[in-house]
This record gives structure tokens, C-alpha cells and sequence, in this order.
């Protein structure tokens, strides 16, 4: 997969119900952050059922790049050789995350509070993404940068101090980037960092911080308990371990919907993380009507995962709130696709994030549901999609615009709708869920074309 390929089409036709089994594969985020506080521990952390896209691939060269040995000892069994907090070196080369905003982002986190120089780059989705956000508390933090694009993007150059300053810095955004990023800072820094959020956002790098060994304090903070403070003590020593990677929620929410929307279907998704700061999509949808049975709730790697039945539903719109979204942040595009088949208008509130993310999301979805005669407006930072309930015209080709989620969701639309979907490039889903394709042909999907490996 590369951003320099030509663009591979791909195209999804309405046919028959859904059925069978799957797992999806194990989840972004705690992939990421499992080769990062494996770069940062002492010793050994011996990873399981780790996500090998393309993003964590990037992560995982950086990683060895600042001095970590990678050991792959089959598929999604790796053991990183960590150097532990202040042991990294200068890479010789850039590190090139693609199309990884999460990868590059942490990974500033840690060259900023480390004694290290390092350049940042990415692909042409990337290259346009706003870096000032975590660029500015690492200035606070005492991080320099030597060089950076136009508007504080990547190509970037940070050069750490010998010691980070501790801080407390309250988030611009909501954003779980933005957070991990001071946080891994925040390792090299003498006394307590703390991040103060408004909204609480996924809480993987807080998790992952205390199974490693480090002292990590979150109160509720603010009106009615929404926000967080998370109070980190700097300079740990951090030991390497065992990390299980659970399956990832929003690569589930594919199949999912998939499921909802192709009549008479009946499918099943095993092992999703259901940490409820990831759950927001399950929520709206069976608020939605949606028949998913949570089976087998067990716990798997710290963390709580489910079985999940889903049959083809009857779906009505209903009004999902501004404060759900950091627990849905990336499910949207997708979201919008059920809420075509629902009946009456689904309202999306505070969608503003949806703007930054590999493509401005608010924009492609809208594009996407325009070329596909489905009803719906943009007011503001909401989306509203109104259904009438039954399958929608479809016919349309779909910029993606490098953006895996636009490519996978309206693949799911042409699933279910009277006419085939087409979507422009289907290269960046190997980002997330390289296994794509063969896992919805496997459940009985008509989805015609190739991505190269
Ligand atoms: O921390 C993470 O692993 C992520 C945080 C979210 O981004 P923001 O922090 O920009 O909201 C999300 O969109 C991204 O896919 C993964
Ligand atoms: C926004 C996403 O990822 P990232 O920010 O890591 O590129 C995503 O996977 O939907």
C-alpha cells in the first residue's frame, strides 16, 4: 500500500443477507501504544494480536528507529527490546508515519520530552493535518522545533530537551492525541503533568501507562463530571510486559452496520473492546432500534470485551449529542450511513473535529451521500441525514479522498443499497483493517475489485 500507487477502485453491489462470524482485528490505538511504551520500557513487552496495518507498521519503524528491537514472531505476535526513558537515539532517517495521525502525533509526544532530534513526515492526507496542537504544549514543555511546514505541519523537525518541564495544560479539543502526546512527554519531566480535559476522550494511554509501571491519578473534573484531569508523575521506570490487543471497536463498526442494513442478515463479532469511552456508536445505534445482543462479556487484556449478535434491523432517526462524540469520534461516516436506512432525520451534533481527520470527514461523508441521492445538511459543526426508511438510490462513485473510513463506509452503503457503490481508492483501508475485503466477501458481501498488499 502506498499513497505514490495509482488509485485502486472498488465497488460494492446489493445481494444476499449477511451471515457467519468474525473477529476484527485488534485495535488501533492500543496497537500503537503498545510499541511506544514498549520503546520506552526496560526489558521486554511481548505483544499479542497486535493491529499490523499500515499505520502501527509506521509506529513500529519509528519506534525501531529510535533504538527498539522488533522481533516478529507471527501474525500479530511481537516482541519489542525496549530502551527505556532517555535511552533513545537519533534515527538516521525521517520517520515517515503515511497517513498515521495517531502514530505521528504520540511519537512527537516522546521525541519532545526526550533528549533526541527527529524529523516527522507523512503522506499527502497527513502533510495537511494541524501538528500546532501538539506543538504548543511541547513548547511549554521545553521541546524546540528546528523546523516545520507551513501552519506547524509535518515535514517537522523537534528537538527534546535533556529533562521535559512538568505542566498542566488543559486540551484544546477533545482529543486523546493530544493528551498521550504531553503524557509521553510528560515521562522525562521531574514532579507531576496534568492533562485537564473537558470531555473525557479514549483512555488507553492512561491504562497502558499504569500496566507498564507508571503512577497515574484521573479525578472527574468539571460540570457534571464530563472531563478529566489525569495527573501523571514523571520519570518512571517503566517495565516492559505482556499486552493482549483486543478487537477494535471501530473497525467492528463496519460488519456492524453492514449486518443492520442488509435485509434478513445475522452476524456475529467477537472480541470487541467495549471500553465505553469507545462505545458511543452501539449506543446511538440501539437507540436507533438495532437489535446487537452483548454475549460473553469477559475481560480480555484490561479491558471488558463482548460477542456481539447483530440481525438486520428496522432503524428510526434519533438526535445523537454533541458530548458522545469522543466515544464515536471515528464511527461517523458510518453512523451516517445507517441513519440513511433509518426512518425520519438522525441529527449529528458538534461534528467540528470531523474536519481534521485524514479528509475533512464532515465534507466527504456529505459528498459521499449527495452521489448517492441520500437526503441530508450540513448547519454548523451537526450533520443531519433524514431516511424514509427504505434502501436508498445508491448509483454514486465516492471520493475517498486517502481516507480509509470514507472508503470502508460507503462500501458498507452499497450493500444494501438498489444500486452498486463505487469508491474512487480503496489503498488506505490497509491503514486499519487490512483484512477488509476477504472478511466482509466471507460473510457474503458483493464487493468487487482488489487493493494491492
Ligand atoms: O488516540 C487515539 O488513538 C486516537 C484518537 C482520535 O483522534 P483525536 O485525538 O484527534 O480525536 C481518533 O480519531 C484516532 O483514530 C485515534
Ligand atoms: C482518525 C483516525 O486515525 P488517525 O488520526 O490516527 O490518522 C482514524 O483511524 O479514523
Amino acid at each position: 500500500m502506498s499513497h505514490d500507487s495509482d488509485p485502486q477502485p472498488l465497488t460494492a453491489a446489493p445481494g444476499q443477507r449477511l451471515t457467519g462470524s468474525l473477529r476484527p482485528p485488534g485495535d488501533k490505538s492500543i496497537s500503537h501504544r503498545a510499541m511506544i511504551l514498549g520503546l520506552l520500557s526496560q526489558g521486554e513487552t511481548r505483544v499479542e494480536g497486535l493491529l499490523e496495518g499500515d499505520d502501527v507498521l509506521r509506529t513500529a519503524a519509528a519506534s525501531r528507529a529510535l533504538g527498539a528491537g522488533m522481533e516478529r514472531l507471527g501474525e500479530g505476535r511481537w516482541i519489542v527490546r525496549g530502551v527505556g526513558i532517555g535511552g533513545l537515539s537519533d534515527p538516521a532517517e525521517t520517520l515517515d508515519f503515511g497517513n498515521a495521525g495517531t502514530g505521528s502525533r504520540l511519537m512527537m509526544g516522546v521525541v519532545g520530552g526526550q533528549p533526541v532530534t527527529a524529523t516527522f513526515d507523512g503522506d499527502a492526507s497527513l502533510r495537511k493535518r494541524p501538528m500546532r496542537r501538539i506543538l504548543d504544549p511541547l513548547l511549554r514543555m521545553g521541546t524546540e522545533i528546528l523546523d516545520e511546514a507551513d501552519g506547524g505541519r509535518v515535514p517537522l523537525t523537534l528537538r527534546g530537551p535533556r529533562e521535559a518541564i512538568p505542566i498542566t495544560y488543559e486540551t484544546p479539543a477533545a482529543s486523546a492525541q493530544i493528551k498521550s502526546a504531553v503524557l509521553l512527554a510528560a515521562l522525562n519531566a521531574p514532579g507531576i503533568t496534568t492533562v485537564i480535559e473537558r470531555e473525557a476522550t479514549r483512555d488507553h494511554t492512561e491504562r497502558m501507562l499504569r500496566l507498564f509501571g507508571a503512577e497515574v491519578a484521573v479525578t472527574p473534573h468539571g460540570p457534571g463530571g464530563h472531563g478529566r484531569a489525569v495527573a501523571l508523575t514523571g520519570q518512571p521506570t517503566l517495565r516492559g510486559t505482556d499486552v493482549v490487543v483486543p478487537a477494535d471497536p471501530s473497525s467492528a463498526a463496519f460488519p456492524l452496520v453492514a449486518a443492520l442494513i442488509v435485509p434478513g442478515s445475522d452476524v456475529t463479532i467477537r472480541g470487541v473492546m467495549m471500553n465505553p469511552l469507545r462505545t458511543g456508536l452501539i449506543t446511538t445505534l440501539l437507540e436507533m432500534g438495532a437489535e446487537i445482543e452483548r454475549l460473553d462479556e469477559r475481560e480480555e487484556g484490561g479491558e471488558t470485551v463482548a460477542d456481539l449478535r447483530v440481525r438486520a434491523s428496522r432503524l428510526k432517526g434519533v438526535d445523537v449529542p454533541a458530548e458522545r462524540a469522543p466515544a464515536m469520534i471515528d464511527e461517523y461516516p458510518i453512523l451516517a450511513v445507517a441513519a440513511a436506512f433509518a426512518e425520519g432525520p438522525t441529527r449529528m451534533n458538534g461534528l467540528h473535529e470531523l474536519r481534521v481527520k485524514e479528509s475533512d470527514r464532515l465534507a466527504a461523508v456529505a459528498d459521499g451521500l449527495k452521489q448517492n441521492g441520500i437526503d441530508h445538511v450540513i448547519e454548523g459543526d451537526d450533520l443531519i441525514v433524514t431516511g424514509d426508511g427504505i434502501a436508498p438510490r445508491g448509483g454514486g462513485t465516492v471520493a475517498t479522498h486517502l481516507d480509509h473510513r470514507i472508503a470502508m463506509a460507503f462500501l458498507v452503503l452499497g450493500l444494501a443499497t438498489r444500486d452498486p457503490v463505487t469508491v474512487d481508492d480503496g489503498a488506505m483501508i490497509a491503514t486499519s483493517f487490512p483484512s477488509f475485503l476477504p472478511t466482509m466477501r466471507a460473510l457474503g458481501a458483493d464487493i468487487r475489485g482488489e487493493v494491492a498488499a
